[in-house]
């Protein structure tokens, strides 16, 4: 036989109750022989309702409209759910509880005291009416009859916290059943009875609790707790969106899990179903045909590390320190005992191996309490400086990931360090059960959320790993990374297991955030109507503050602004992705600020498009520097625009038509003269010379002009357009040159003892960068390893598509990290 408990939500309401019968109908449908017992709470609401009353009634406070309302809710649920003619027994039956509760909450108001038996008593009708009024509305559909468990759970006198004479109890319940064979019993969760009658509560989680009384009492093959969630998940789904319900779990998990949060059950008072191994199925009453979790003695073998992630929000912490701790036995005895007595809870508790310290957590309103008693308990040791005042810290929480599997798998703790470390979440304490079911971690509250999900993403690999991005500019390369996001999503997520969320968006007019993603299918209308005017520091501040899991800040502008703030962005432990050359090309220091600023905080600075667009030229100079190799030379062109141009400025060709054909293919700066007076290239080179291990500055490399001065000195973009047209003759000149010679013109670029230079060449076809063509970039590195022929990278190094792409391989890498 099976034990069916329904929580609160699950008879709150006559639909609910509708609900509950049909699951009982089919229960009964398929056990026939073997009736089910059911046990049932109150009311949801019902039981917080009862002690406000009995509270203000010991105030003096009238309780009268409450109790009306509170009478007409199981009144109506009755005319609801029973035939006009079965009413009557059912609410005369109510109504004599409601005239007891009355008379009990007069008397309460008459002495002022609210006694805890008296509470105990008032809170009793919660079960008594709610499981009164279902019995006799099942008995439509079958042989039903009304248990008042306080006939059978006989307990001592700790009222609000009873404990369970189990085996009065278990043979009670055993007579019972026997006798009511034929009928499915309706039993009062929560409620017992002392030795003299008097009525008694079981304490947290209490229906659960009698559910596991009676399942051990009549050897029930399963208990089933029917409530309004969908089992057990692998985190608190509030906080964690991608939390996903557990199939199974053993009893050690259930326990642990519950721990710290998980307020699906209070596993502690299954502790008499665990005792003889029965099946614990949680279930989802507003969707009975989802599987749900059981728990139980033996699991499925399972590849997962942990099986889930339990945190409890808003505790303190107090730190006892000092030299009169170290070898005194007894001193921690003496200490918890204290707190015992005081009734002080101890959510967690660390000790440092030096023995100098205690740290233990407690809930926030017991802090101050917990403080006074230990300073006064250890005066002596305080006045003798043994002991130092007690440290208290607040607004913290605690995360802790559960399951027997740890124990078999290493790397549980170095996982779960890595991904709050990768977050910028500072651990304030650990403490590792010695089971080895649970490392928990003590972290400050407003972390809570980003922690949850980083270590979720981090553990349930076989889930996806959501990249949060904040991207700033939504130009030629801005626009086309949000494009081909937008295309490849559905890839990414189905092979690489990873998404991506545009949480923020800004170019120079306007921002929009969204945690939980600014759709890419209408993002220019969603920024258009955004209400926010961009403002950097404002979206950088915002950004910190969303505190999301895996955040990532992409610079797609061509702007110094946003440089400038690169330092605290990986200070805040968020990585950084840039196609925006001006960050790394100026002043060293800051250059090497941003590779310690990353290094320190544990996250990426990605910024390989910054030479040759999306070629692997960054990364294939990192990985000859990191495997010990050293660059002899570098020859490259690196200006996708003059490659462009004198692969296109032939023949007929005029320079200025050219200059502006390569602009509208997107592979000149927004500021074309940028490219044209070198900048660009020498930018390039500084960050290839930086990265080979020279601390350049600028003005260290050398730029041999290929634009006569006017051109150099035009004030606008158009005033230099209309001094190309002027200076016409020279770039003619320049062309003839070197077609007359068989020759073509190259923009080269050289790195060699520490020298980098730039300059304007005429190669003919023995020249290894003769052959190029479009805004092919082409890099040759000489290095000790590569030395007899050099290592070649070569291809179009310009454009949006190319470019886009490298910002995104880059952002990738990141979330592979
Ligand atoms: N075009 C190419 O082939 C390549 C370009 N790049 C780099 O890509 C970057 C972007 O180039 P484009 O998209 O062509 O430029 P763009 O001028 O089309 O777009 C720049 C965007 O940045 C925004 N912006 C500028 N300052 C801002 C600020 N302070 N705050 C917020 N937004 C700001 C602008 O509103 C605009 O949306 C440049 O740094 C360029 O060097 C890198 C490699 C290749
Ligand atoms: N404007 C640049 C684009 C790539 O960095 C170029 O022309 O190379
Ligand atoms: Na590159």
């Amino acid at each position: 036989m099976k034990i069916l408990k329904f929580g609160g939500t699950s008879v709150g309401s006559a639909q609910s109750i509708k609900t509950l019968l049909n699951i009982l109908k089919d229960e009964v449908k398929q056990s026939a022989a073997d009736k089910p017992v059911v046990v049932l709470s109150a009311m949801s609401g019902v039981t917080n309702l009862l002690i406000a009353m009995a509270e203000e009634a010991a105030k003096g406070n009238d309780f009268a409209a409450q109790l009306a309302e509170l009478e007409k809710r199981h009144f109506d649920t009755v005319k609801t759910l029973l035939e006009i003619r079965d009413q009557n027994p059912a609410l005369t039956r109510l109504k004599i509880n409601f005239n007891h509760l009355e008379e009990l909450l007069q008397g309460i108001l008459t002495l002022r005291e609210l006694t805890q038996k008296t509470r105990d008593l008032v809170i009793s009708y919660g079960e008594r009416c709610s499981t009164l009024m279902i019995s006799k509305i099942a008995a439509q559909y079958f042989p039903s009859v009304f248990v008042d468990a306080s006939e059978v759970i006989k307990t001592d006198s700790t009222f609000g916290q009873a404990k369970v004479n189990t085996e009065l109890t278990e043979q009670l319940i055993c007579g019972l059943y026997h006798e009511n064979k034929d009928q499915i019993l309706f039993v009062t969760g929560f409620i017992g009875s002392n030795d003299s009658g008097q009525i008694t509560t079981l304490g947290r989680g209490g229906s659960d609790y009698t559910a596991a009384i009676f399942g051990a009492a009549l050897n029930a093959s399963e208990i089933q707790i029917w409530t309004d969630v969908n089992g057990m998940m692998t985190a608190d789904p509030r906080m964690v969106k991608k939390a996903f319900s557990l199939s199974e779990l053993t009893y050690t998990e259930a326990m642990e899990l519950s721990y710290f949060g998980a307020k699906v059950i209070y596993p502690p008072t299954m502790i008499p179903a665990f005792l003889k191994k029965i099946p614990i199925v949680i279930k989802n009453t507003f969707e009975p045909e989802f599987v749900g979790t059981v728990i139980q003695h033996d699991c499925k073998p399972s590849n997962l590390a942990i099986k889930g992630i339990s945190s409890i929000n808003n505790i303190s912490i107090l730190n006892v320190e000092g030299s009169g701790m170290v070898g005194k036995s007894g001193f921690s005895g003496r200490l918890f005992s204290l707190l015992a007595r005081e009734q002080i809870n101890v959510i967690l508790i660390t000790q440092s191996s030096s023995e100098h310290s205690i740290t233990f957590a407690v809930q926030p309103g017991d802090t101050e309490r917990a403080r006074q008693v230990i300073e006064h308990e250890f005066e002596l040791e305080l006045l003798a400086k043994k002991l130092e005042h007690v440290e208290i810290e607040k607004d913290l929480a605690i995360l802790a990931v559960v399951g027997e599997n740890m124990k078999e798998t290493p790397g549980v703790s170095g996982k779960l360090f890595h991904s709050l470390g990768r977050n910028g979440v500072n651990v304030r304490a650990i403490a590792q059960g010695s089971s080895e079911y649970n490392i928990s971690v003590i972290i400050s509250s407003t972390d809570l959320a980003k922690a949850l999900n980083a270590v979720h993403d981090a553990f349930f690999v076989q889930l996806t790993k959501t990249l949060h991005a904040f991207c700033l500019g939504t130009g030629n390369i801005g626009k086309t990374l949000f494009r081909q996001l937008n295309g490849h999503a559905a890839f990414l997520q189905e092979n690489n297991g990873i998404q991506v969320k545009i949480a923020g968006i800004s170019n120079t007019r306007k921002m929009a955030f969204n945690a939980d993603g600014i759709s890419l299918d209408n993002w220019e209308e969603t920024l258009d109507q955004a209400p926010d005017q961009a403002d950097l520091p404002a979206f950088i501040a915002k950004m910190k503050s969303m505190n999301l899991p895996n955040c990532v800040f992409i610079d797609n502008t061509a702007s110094p602004v946003p440089t400038a703030f690169y330092e605290q962005v990986l200070k805040s432990t968020i990585s950084i992705v840039t196609c925006n050359k001006i960050g790394n090309s100026g002043p060293y220091q800051q250059y090497k600020t941003f590779r310690d600023s990353a290094r320190q905080h544990g996250v990426d600075f990605f910024y390989e498009t910054n030479v040759g667009a999306g070629l692997p030229i960054i990364r294939t100079l990192k990985d000859l520097m990191n495997s010990g190799d050293r660059v002899q030379k570098i020859e490259a062109i690196l200006s996708g625009t003059i490659s462009f141009l004198f692969n296109n400025f032939k023949g007929d060709a005029n320079f200025h038509d050219t200059v502006k054909l390569a602009q509208e293919k997107g592979y000149t700066e927004p500021d074309p003269r940028d490219d044209l007076r070198g900048t660009d290239f020498m930018r390039k080179m500084l960050i290839l010379a930086r990265d080979a291990g020279y601390a350049l500055e600028t003005s260290d490399v050398s730029i041999e002009s290929m634009l006569p001065q006017a051109c150099l000195d035009a004030a606008s973009v158009d005033d230099f357009y209309k001094s190309l047209i002027a200076e016409d003759a020279h770039f003619a000149n320049l062309k003839n040159k070197a077609e007359s010679e068989g020759k073509v013109l190259r923009y080269i670029g050289k790195l060699e003892n520490g020298k980098a230079s730039i300059t304007l060449e005429m190669v003919d076809e023995s020249h290894p960068f003769y052959m190029l063509s479009g805004s092919d970039n082409i890099i040759s590195f000489t290095t000790d390893r590569y030395k007899e022929r050099p290592l070649v990278i070569k291809g179009p190094g310009a454009g949006a598509e190319v470019t886009a792409a490298g910002v995104f391989a880059d952002l990738i890498n990141v979330g592979a990290n």
